[in-house]
């Protein structure tokens, strides 16, 4: 056999296995919609693994990459014993349909990515009887939606970093058009806003499935004015856009620059909410720090609420990690949830990553989850964390933020230029570093474990009202993370 035939078997034999599995976990219309309409295709020498899929189409492609193409991954690491590289392509243009015809070869494939896609790809975004027809499904309007099930109010963890976005949302969600419009949720990398407007569409759309809704990241938006600029159907793309009831719109940062899409959403937006139809955007920042983006769009922004999510607390990042185990079906213990909420800090994506990591691993060696097992598993990750921030650093980086000596850190000093920074450092020790209260204490010219305590909670309850002290907490944890 030669080395091609070799990979295209352990290929094929991967998904014969993934098939299986995957048949058992999802229910059966999820299963025959989306995983049986991929294919195998050849992928990489058996010696590094490579499992190369093909969808039927953009649509597909891009629904199996956001909700399962992880957990094929997973899979992949089971039947392999290394995690693969996954090839997930369209059919090469003008070839015949995968699910239909015999496959075509990997390395005429296009690439994964649907903004890499050309635009006259098989399947267009508004085509809707032939998304019908891949689809086969009775809740064909729910799936246009692009809403993913799993985000929901339910799933969401709710905490400090939150609970006032959540609450607008859950505003919105009861009364769309008529509450907050637009509602504008911003905040960090993977801290959940993608989450919280799908939750939003999902509720709009438990209540009432008559709603035209439709969740689309902005990078797809672009596309779509792409296309109907290239295949002169601007009517019909400003006739789909302004037939919503409900607009969710993620990452409008991507925006930046891009005029002619930018002009296309601006009338959008306004005949959007003339009609009293909602918009809900999501953005890295807040709209008057967008790079890029007309102003007369950013002063749109300004119209309804802008919603802050912060970066969760230990305490948050716990009960999300206990959350997603659940939702995994596997048993994760307090120590091992909190080994990963103390070394992984700056999005729950990671967080995510590192609990999948450690599932991944122990199912692989026949292991229950235990902290032992977890260490193992995260091992690099923790070494190159616990390099990186050092007490010192943070001591380092709140004197210079605060402008007062490193020393201080240290001091018996106790007047307030002296002694909030200090709070603050001792905050961010705990935040940011594994190390024990007493540990801490001792960083800080061998004080108490129970002046750390206070410290802490000191600067958790100013926060809430001293919005200066809120920014600058915000801040350093920012720097402090890189
Ligand atoms: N509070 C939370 N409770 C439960 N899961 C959460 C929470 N916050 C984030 N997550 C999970 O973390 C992952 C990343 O979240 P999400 O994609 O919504 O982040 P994001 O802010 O949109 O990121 P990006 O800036 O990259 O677009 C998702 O799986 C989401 O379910």
């Amino acid at each position: 056999m030669s080395q091609a035939q070799t990979a295209r078997s352990v290929n094929q034999d991967f998904w014969s296995f993934c098939l299986s599995r995957l048949e058992q976990e999802l229910p059966t219309q999820q299963f025959n919609t989306w995983i049986k309409a991929l294919s195998a295709c050849e992928g990489g020498g058996a010696e590094q693994p490579t499992v190369a899929l093909q969808a039927p189409n953009r649509f597909v492609l891009q629904w199996v990459r956001e909700r399962y193409l992880r957990r094929i991954g997973e899979l992949g690491t089971e039947f392999y014993g290394a995690e693969p590289e996954i090839e997930l392509a369209l059919p090469a243009a003008g070839a015949p349909r995968a699910a239909l015809a015999p496959r075509a070869p990997a390395a005429q494939a296009q690439a994964a990515n649907a903004s890499e896609a050309p635009p006259a790809a098989p399947v267009l975004l508004l085509d809707k009887t032939e998304d019908e027809a891949i689809l086969g499904v009775t809740d064909v309007a729910y799936e246009k939606t692009r809403l993913n099930p799993d985000f929901t109010f339910d799933t969401l963890v709710t905490g400090r970093a939150n609970d006032l976005a959540r609450a607008a949302a859950m505003q919105v969600a009861q009364n769309p058009g008529t509450s907050y419009n637009p509602l504008f949720v911003y905040g960090g990398v993977g801290l959940g806003k993608t989450h919280l407007i799908h939750a939003i569409g999902n509720a709009v759309y438990r209540a009432n499935p008559r709603m035209v809704i439709r969740y689309v990241h902005v990078e797809d938006y672009y596309a779509d004015v792409v296309r109907a600029y290239q295949q002169k159907s601007f009517d019909a793309f400003k006739r789909y856009y302004r037939s919503l009831d409900l607009l969710l719109i993620d990452d409008i940062q991507f925006f930046n620059n891009k005029n002619r899409t930018q002009e296309e959403f601006f009338h959008a937006f306004n005949a959007l909410t003339e009609a009293r139809k909602q918009i809900v955007i999501t953005c890295d920042t807040y709209p008057k720090d967008i790079q890029g983006l007309e102003d007369r769009l950013i002063s749109r922004f300004d119209w309804g609420l802008t919603v802050q999510i912060e970066p969760p607390e230990l305490e948050m990042r716990v009960a999300i990690l206990k959350k997603k185990a659940e939702a995994l079906r596997v048993a994760v213990d307090d120590d091992v949830a909190f080994l990963i909420a103390k070394n992984l800090r700056s999005n729950v994506r990671e967080l995510e990553g590192a609990l999948n990591k450690v599932v991944a691993y122990a199912r692989f060696h026949n292991r229950g989850i235990s902290l032992e097992v977890a260490k193992e598993a995260l091992k690099d990750l923790l070494n190159a964390h616990n390099r990186q921030l050092s007490i010192e650093h943070i001591q380092k980086t709140v004197a210079d933020y605060y402008k007062i000596k490193v020393a201080d850190m240290h001091s018996k000093k106790r007047t307030r230029a002296v002694a909030r920074p200090r709070q603050v450092a001792m905050w961010l020790a705990k935040e940011l570093t594994p190390m024990s209260l007493p540990a801490i204490g001792d960083a800080f010219g061998g004080r108490d474990h129970t002046t750390v305590l206070h410290a802490c909670r000191t600067i958790t309850e100013l926060r809430l009202g001293d919005h200066q002290l809120n920014h600058d907490v915000h801040v350093l944890t920012q720097v402090l993370r890189g």
